[in-house]
């Protein structure tokens, strides 16, 4: 099992938001650090620790405290200490220059003087590397290498790509690395690795948290169009339904959001909001006949959201079962149209957004115990071949490989309408990430949403309500 730098950082985060500190981390990663190097030294072997100015250099500063009591320890910081990049890193800078453990500023390349050590620690650059290595960073991996030393790696060699293993320009070339919490892609299949359990709970895997959030940081030259064309195809029965959902996705960030809507209700469905796009088609309530025309409109979206307000027609489904046969883009699919998921043949990408019954009328499964049904849902999106986020107290989500799990939510959102506005959120998401963290983050925005509006004013919560505390949800807490 590996995990991606921008995953670890997902999870340090929601480890944050569950009362594990990044500085506990950073103190296990340092204890695990000085375990490795007490492996392949002798105490009062001299050991030279090389340190970055980021969290990687951090976990060194903290190996450095826990050896200077049996080592030679001589700390090189690439840097003046005033521009260590983290409060955490900072702190355990300080805590050398009050123990006194020796220490020096490594300004320029040319002042990098690594001396004849037994050992290296590797602690200049970890998961937070980007772009081409800059000095003294890249003379230090030089040095490194040169040294006559053991060298250790503090998470990853300095000038990998955790991710891929790909060395841009040079790295370290570790006779140890020490890595954190799970390897790292760019490791596999390397015989000099330890994996250093650093007490991240695996509930700040499981449960969706802030740190989901941080992979919706917006790119400042974004223009119309990169943030979804989100598609509705609803109504019918009902109008507030579509005009919700689309709604929701654009404060979910989406930027466009189309309602392809019956045109008996096609002024009703306007006439809640002038930021919809209202496609009408012809009639009551979606039909085959329209289907062509659908997909012709879905093929220029992103994503569509269709089930919203359909109602549960046998024309009506028999159209769903044709749209989804015909579409091979990403699509939500909420309410009725649930109903003929299971014996579609589509190529779409689908996600699921069914209550428990809806899960069960779709021959899923009914327990009450989350961890119990979060393994037979997964098991059950794997044989669908679909994402399927099924919403309750804890709503738990899975595409068959990823299972998550949300607790935000109240009991106020039994009200209806708020599964329309999960489908809209969902949607939105869907056009940026892939479907399993597009269902993960809409379910936690969605009972985020929630639980501020119950915070506010209490119970009695309206789901049009949801819509104005969507964005604070998304982009108010990092
Ligand atoms: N749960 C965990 O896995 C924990 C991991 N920890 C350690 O944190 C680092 C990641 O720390 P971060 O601050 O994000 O980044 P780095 O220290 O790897 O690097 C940032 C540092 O390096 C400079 N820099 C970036 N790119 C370059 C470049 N191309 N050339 C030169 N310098 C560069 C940048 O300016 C910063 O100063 C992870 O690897 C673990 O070791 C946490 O300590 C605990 C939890
Ligand atoms: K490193």
């Amino acid at each position: 099992m590996t995990i991606t730098a921008a995953r670890m950082a997902a999870v340090d985060r929601n480890a944050a938001a569950l009362d594990v500190s990044t500085k506990q981390l950073m103190e296990s990663s340092g204890h695990a650090l000085a375990r490795a190097v007490r492996d392949v030294a002798e105490p009062g072997d001299s050991v030279a620790i090389v340190a970055g100015r980021g969290n990687n250099g951090g976990d060194a500063f903290v190996a450095a405290r826990f050896l200077a009591s049996d080592f030679d320890v001589a700390v090189s910081l690439l840097g003046r200490p005033e521009t260590i990049t983290t409060d955490i890193a900072r702190e355990n800078w300080a805590a050398l220059q009050a123990a006194e453990i020796e220490t020096k500023r490594v300004l320029d390349s040319t002042a990098l003087d690594l001396g004849d050590p037994d050992v290296v620690l590797d602690g200049v650059l970890g998961t937070g590397v980007t772009g081409a290595l800059r000095e003294p960073e890249r003379s230090a991996i030089v040095a490194a290498n040169k040294a006559d030393a053991t060298v250790v790696s503090v998470d990853v060699p300095s000038g990998m790509d955790a991710d891929t293993g790909d060395v841009a320009d040079v790295a370290v070339e570790a006779d140890r690395i020490v890595t954190f919490h799970k390897l790292k892609p760019g490791l596999e299949g390397r015989d000099d690795v330890t994996v250093a359990d650093i007490g991240i709970p695996a509930a700040a895997e499981m449960f969706v948290g802030p740190g989901d959030l941080l992979s919706l940081e917006r790119d400042p030259t974004a223009h119309k169009g990169d943030f979804g064309r989100v598609m509705v195809i609803g109504g019918g029965p009902y109008t507030g339904a579509p005009a919700l959902c689309a709604q929701a996705a654009l404060r979910a960030g989406a930027d466009l959001a189309y309602v392809a809507c019956p045109d008996a209700i096609a002024g009703e469905v306007q006439g809640y909001a002038a930021d919809l796009i209202v496609e009408p088609f012809a009639g009551e309530c979606l039909q085959p006949r329209h289907v062509e025309d659908l997909l012709a409109d879905a093929a220029e979206r992103d994503v569509v959201i269709i089930g919203p307000g359909l109602g549960g027609a046998n024309d009506t489904l028999d159209a769903v079962r044709d749209f989804l046969a015909g579409y091979e883009g990403t699509a939500v699919v909420d309410a009725d149209a649930l109903q003929v998921v299971p014996d579609v043949d589509t190529d779409a990408d689908l996600i699921c957004t069914p209550h428990q019954g809806e899960l069960a009328t779709m021959g899923g499964p009914r327990v009450d115990d989350w961890e119990e049904r979060a393994a037979l849902v997964a098991e059950f999106a794997a044989n669908l071949g679909a994402t399927i986020l099924v919403k309750g107290a804890y709503d738990v989500i899975s595409d068959g490989e990823t299972t998550r799990a949300n607790r935000t939510g109240n009991p106020g959102m039994t009200v209806g309408g708020t599964g329309d506005v999960l489908a809209g959120i969902t949607g939105a998401m869907a056009s940026t990430q892939d479907s399993a963290q597009a269902a993960a983050i809409a379910a936690y925005a969605n009972g985020t949403a929630g639980d501020a509006v119950v915070e506010e004013q209490g119970y009695g919560l309206l789901a049009s309500d949801l819509l104005g505390a969507i964005p604070t949800a998304l982009w108010g807490e990092r």
